[in-house]
């Protein structure tokens, strides 16, 4: 029997389809690199479900991809190599939710914003956030340990997970940490699956700790002329808020958002860069903003500055920020996701501005990212007369030169989005030779005969 068949001799009926449509769709992610060729996709309504694939996927020898919203941006979603697509889509049910534990039990397929509304209704609050919510799912989240614009005061996704139903790559059926806030009992395997992007097992449901809901947010936009003194604009709101996010973009950036969404610039002077600074709204906080500001001025760091009045202004500001991955798709862009600690940011970025103008001389560089957070997303555009494979082949080149340089800043060379196929030829860059073999010999635990998302990550 071939695989389509055997799936569908196994599963309910209308749990496959090979029709060609899907293969495309959820084939793909968000890069554009690997072209889809998938050979079904399956999309189980339960873990019992999703536990006889992994099964089937064993004895007969074919490989899944474990699929969730498909926003990732490092080809971890991937299926070009003649996969089945696990799709988790069905599985979206919030099964439970403890308001004396502040937490929500869901299946994978669960939408992001879908549990922001939910927590929200709740009094409470899921603060994974980021422009892709309203598509990406749960468990796709955890399997990249996904990041966003509140990591700052909240942390990443790992944050959030206090447990985890999986099945592994052999087939079982682990039951991790139990939602438990305090348990002390040896290797917590729940962290080894946040972020392993479906290479052990495939994450069917979770236990998340909400937080206490945040007071109104207060947004400001400051034009900063010297990319460097983002860092001092950072230092000086850091001594008198406790920021809720961080951010920062470049200006040729903000002018393609602008021009993409009709949005009128956010200053009537331009700056070169532009730091997006998101504190609470609360007694004196305006005025001490004001004040930082005045302060950052003075100090010849900032330029211009404009804060939010309202809620609807807030959320337009956000837009500035937010709109800018999906507005740069149009100029099929190469993605660094880089990371270093943010004290060591100022030496960094001398080098990697100096090394990115030297290296990439015909082709446009975006800057923006979490910077607050250390980490960076630089999108390379590509000239629209180079051919897309010219183009990857001169990124990766230089993808290289900057994995040298993240080594001599103790950096990482994907700080969110994970490794996928993308960044996996250089993950040595950030992991050293003895961390990789321990990695292959986890992947040899949990799924000894590599079913699940070969080729991603370790290779
Ligand atoms: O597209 C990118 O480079 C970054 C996407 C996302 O992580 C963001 O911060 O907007
Ligand atoms: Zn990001």
């Amino acid at each position: 029997m071939k695989i389509p068949e055997l799936l569908a001799a196994a599963l309910p009926q209308d749990c496959v389809t090979t029709e060609a449509w899907a293969l495309q769709s959820y084939g793909c992610d968000r890069t554009t690199i690997w072209p889809a060729q998938a050979v079904a996709v399956v999309r189980p309504r339960h873990i019992d479900e999703v536990q006889r694939c992994v099964q089937l996927a064993n004895e007969h020898g074919f490989a899944l991809v474990p699929s969730g919203g498909r926003t990732g941006l490092s080809g971890g979603a991937v299926a070009s190599n003649g996969e089945v697509v696990l799709s988790l889509e069905r599985m979206n049910r919030i099964v439970d939710f403890d308001p004396v534990d502040a937490s929500v039990r869901v299946e994978a397929g669960v939408v992001t914003a879908q549990l922001q509304d939910y927590a929200r209704d709740k009094g409470l609050y899921y603060p994974v956030d980021f422009a892709a919510a309203g598509s990406s799912q749960i468990g796709g989240n955890i399997a990249t340990n996904a990041g966003g614009i509140k990591v700052i005061r909240y942390g990443m996704t790992r944050d959030r997970v206090r447990g985890l139903s999986v099945v592994t790559g052999k087939g079982e059926r682990l039951e991790l940490n139990r939602g438990l806030l305090k348990n002390n009992t040896g290797y917590d395997f729940r962290h080894l699956f946040v972020g392993s992007e479906g290479t052990l097992g495939v994450i069917c449901e979770a236990n998340l700790a909400l937080a206490p809901a945040p007071a109104d947010p207060l947004v400001l936009v400051l034009g900063v002329p010297r990319f460097a003194d983002v860092l001092e604009v950072l230092a000086s709101f850091r001594q008198r808020f406790s920021l809720s996010a961080f951010e920062c973009f470049s200006d040729n950036g903000l002018r393609k958002v602008c021009a993409a969404h009709q949005l009128a610039p956010p200053l009537s002077t331009p700056a070169a860069y532009y730091a997006l600074i998101e504190v609470d709204e609360c007694d004196g906080a305006a005025e001490q903003a004001v004040a930082a500001f005045e302060y950052c001025v003075d100090q010849g760091w900032v330029s211009d500055g404009v804060i939010s009045q309202s809620l609807g202004q807030a959320a337009e500001l956000w837009k500035l920020r937010e709109y800018l991955s999906e507005t740069l798709a149009a100029w099929t862009p190469y993605k660094n996701d880089i990371s270093v600690a943010v004290s060591r940011l100022p030496a960094f970025l001398v080098e990697a501005d100096a090394l990115m103008a030297a290296r990439y001389p015909d082709c446009e560089v975006v800057w923006y990212g979490h910077i607050g957070d250390g980490n960076l997303h630089l999108n390379i555009l590509k000239p629209e007369r180079w051919s897309k494979d010219d183009f990857l082949s001169r990124c990766s080149a230089v993808t290289d030169e900057l994995g040298d340089l993240l080594v001599r800043h103790g950096g990482s060379i994907s700080a969110e989005h994970g490794v996928g196929l993308l960044k996996r030829d250089y993950l040595h860059y950030t992991r050293s030779p003895a961390e990789i073999e321990l990695m292959r010999g986890m992947k040899a635990l949990f799924d000894p005969r590599g079913v699940l998302n070969p080729g991603k990550l370790i290779g």
